[in-house]
């Protein structure tokens, strides 16, 4: 069956449909990675937008337990072209399938080049996938125009806290729609992490007594999260040391007066160089984000740029002064993509420890 991504600004590419085939409208967003589809699809950050691959072959290795949260999160997923004989020791099914299971509605054999060209020239803009033929643009175009995509961290949050059990340090995982690699990389460590809903109260979370506090990622403009900032202050004012990635990094900024801006296209691969500004060495970072902190609106007697990207000069961590929080817009659990940064959970077990 025959499908159309329609953007915003009046293309419309033909392809053919693959997973589900309801009209969908979405932010229509580029992920770069060559391999780690799956743990891209299970990413609760990327609710409410449609992701497009730009590596041109996807699912040959199938479904495998790669999974980063229960479902995948997607509105839609567009890639150039979809393996129909996924082999793997692990597969246990074929995209395809997963994609109908899931509800995911999609567009496969479009040119994904031209695509990622228009939306790096123009930026981010909104979309929709559909296979019905007869689609009229001026009915359509002022709807996309129109869309946003409001409160996404409510929907992908846990309901109810949960344990996973471990004998060293007590971490409080703030969920705004962690990956699971957060909490598993912590657990590996031994910590026992109490994974929380996005709207637990400061106050619940300081008495719990925890040696520790992650705040996780998440997807959406994280200057709406306006209730989970008012929290977050709260919790810069103890002594806990906390560790933030991406959004939970945003909304540590935003509790101290600093100010996230929508980047043009984001960051969204596994090879995204960041700096560490303390000794000049360079990593490479798996990346998901649209939007970033503006480093020239950091109160530098409250905190200080701690990675800057390589690419573009944008900020990629921060170090609180006199505190031991340190907060960081890539993703140091990596899932998909290399696992440089992952010396970071030791810092942050350091610092549990008492050791900085
Ligand atoms: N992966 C994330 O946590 C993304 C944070 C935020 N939603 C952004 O797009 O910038």
């Amino acid at each position: 069956m025959k499908a159309f991504l329609i953007l915003e600004d009046g293309t419309v590419f033909t392809g053919t449909s693959i997973g589900s085939t309801k009209d969908m409208i979405s932010e229509i967003v580029f992920n770069t990675s060559m391999t780690g589809y799956l743990e891209v699809l299970t990413d609760p950050s990327y609710a409410g937008q449609a992701v497009v691959m730009t590596y041109p072959l996807i699912g040959n290795y199938g479904i495998t337990p790669d999974m980063e949260s229960k479902k995948a999160w997607p509105d839609g997923y567009i890639v150039r072209e979809l393996s129909r004989m996924p082999s793997n020791f692990r597969c246990e099914g074929t995209i395809q399938d997963f994609l109908k299971e899931q509800d995911i509605p999609g567009i496969a054999g479009i040119d994904t080049r031209a695509l990622t060209k228009i939306l790096r020239e123009k930026g981010t803009m909104n979309g929709m996938i559909t296979t019905n033929e007869n689609y009229d643009l001026d009915e359509i175009l002022p709807k996309l125009h129109a869309y946003t995509v409001g409160d996404v961290v409510s929907k992908v949050t846990c309901q109810e806290p949960y344990v996973l059990e471990g004998n060293g340090p007590k971490v409080a995982l703030m969920d705004f729609g962690a990956k699971n690699n957060i909490a598993k990389s912590l657990n590996k460590r031994g910590c026992q992490v109490t994974i929380y809903p996005a709207d637990t109260t400061a106050e619940e979370i300081i008495a719990s007594r925890p040696d520790g506090i992650m705040l996780s990622n998440g997807p959406g403009d994280p200057e709406t999260c306006t209730e989970i900032i008012a929290q977050i202050k709260k919790l810069y004012e103890t002594d806990i040391p906390i560790f933030a990635i991406c959004l939970g990094h945003q909304l540590m900024a935003l509790a101290n007066g600093a100010k996230t801006y929508k980047l043009k296209y984001g960051h969204r691969g596994g090879n995204h160089p960041v700096k560490d500004l303390t000794n000049n060495r360079v990593y490479i970072s798996s990346q998901n984000h649209g939007y970033a902190v503006d480093a020239s609106t950091i109160d530098p007697a409250i905190a200080k740029e701690a990675f800057v990207n390589v690419n573009d000069g944008t900020n990629e961590g921060l170090s609180y002064i006199g505190k031991n929080i340190f907060t960081v817009q890539f993703h140091p659990e990596a899932c998909p993509g290399p696992q440089d940064s992952g010396y970071l959970f030791d810092r942050f077990m350091d610092m549990m420890k008492g050791a900085n």
